[in-house]
């Protein structure tokens, strides 16, 4: 679904070049909830940007769904990230002079597809989130757990191939936390949904299939859940903790 192949990138500040992806190989199969992990500055959001679309890369190959991206013109990769990819962000960006429906079909309004199978398609979401009640409220009307479910809804609205989650648990107590975990986990079991969440928080990646860690701009680790949700949290704090003892 989504790979990623000796990904390079840089920064340029003056003169001097800051590698900050040196090479990352990673990938996310259909259906599979992801989360990269890893120190600040390790090359995360740089990461989740370049697969964005957001930011060109020096080099490497990134390709969704059989279709690379660097071969493609900025109309093009307009279209990807309208049409391939869903985005959560940390605080949501719902817009608030639109109903909890319009921003749930914001995506399609975009892409210029307002049709019948839209609304339908918004009023399935909103039956899977539990929102069906709220549609017509305003985004200061409701709370932030049905703002989140507005969020993730939008995300799925045209159908992506892999939704990109930036720290979406960030911010939260750790029972706002499972919520928002648990919306993802209801897409990826109804919807069949592909997520790739970056975060920092260990609580909510040890509910992925696989944990990926960064550091310094690579893949240091690639853990996988096994039964125990408990035992695999231990495990992504003992990575980190050694990760830091190497560091320090
Ligand atoms: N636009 C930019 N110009 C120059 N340097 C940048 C830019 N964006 C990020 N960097 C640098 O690239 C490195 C990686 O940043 P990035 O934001 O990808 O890390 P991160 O792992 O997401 O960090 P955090 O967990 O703190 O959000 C950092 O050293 C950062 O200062």
């Amino acid at each position: 679904m989504l790979h990623v192949q000796n990904l390079h990138k840089s920064y340029q500040i003056g003169k001097t070049t800051y590698e900050v992806l040196k090479g990352i190989d990673l990938s996310v199969a259909e259906g599979e909830f992801v989360a990269v992990m890893g120190p600040s500055g390790s090359g995360k959001t740089t990461l989740l940007n370049c697969i964005s679309c957001y930011i060109p890369f020096d080099s490497g190959q990134i390709t969704l769904g059989g279709q690379e991206l660097a071969r493609l013109a900025e109309d093009e990769l307009a279209k990807v990230r309208n049409q391939k990819l869903g985005f959560v962000f940390q605080d949501f960006m719902l817009l608030d002079g639109l109903t909890v429906q319009e921003n749930i079909m914001l995506p399609r309004i975009i892409a210029g597809q307002t049709d019948r199978v839209m609304e339908q398609r918004a009023d399935q979401l909103c039956a899977i989130f539990g929102i069906t009640s709220i549609k017509n409220k305003y985004p200061v009307e409701i709370s932030g757990g049905e703002k989140q479910r507005t969020a993730v809804a939008r995300a799925l609205m045209n159908e992506p191939l892999v939704i990109l989650a930036d720290e979406p648990t960030g911010n939260l107590d750790s029972k706002s936390s499972r919520a928002v975990i648990s919306t993802f986990q209801e897409a990826q079991k109804t919807l069949s949904a592909t997520i790739f969440m970056v975060t920092h928080d260990s609580f909510a990646a040890s509910f992925c299939d696989r944990v990926i860690i960064l550091q310094d701009g690579a893949v240091y680790r690639n853990l996988e859940k096994g039964k125990d949700r408990s035992i695999f949290q231990d495990e992504l704090l003992a990575t980190i903790k050694e990760m830091s003892g190497e560091n320090g």
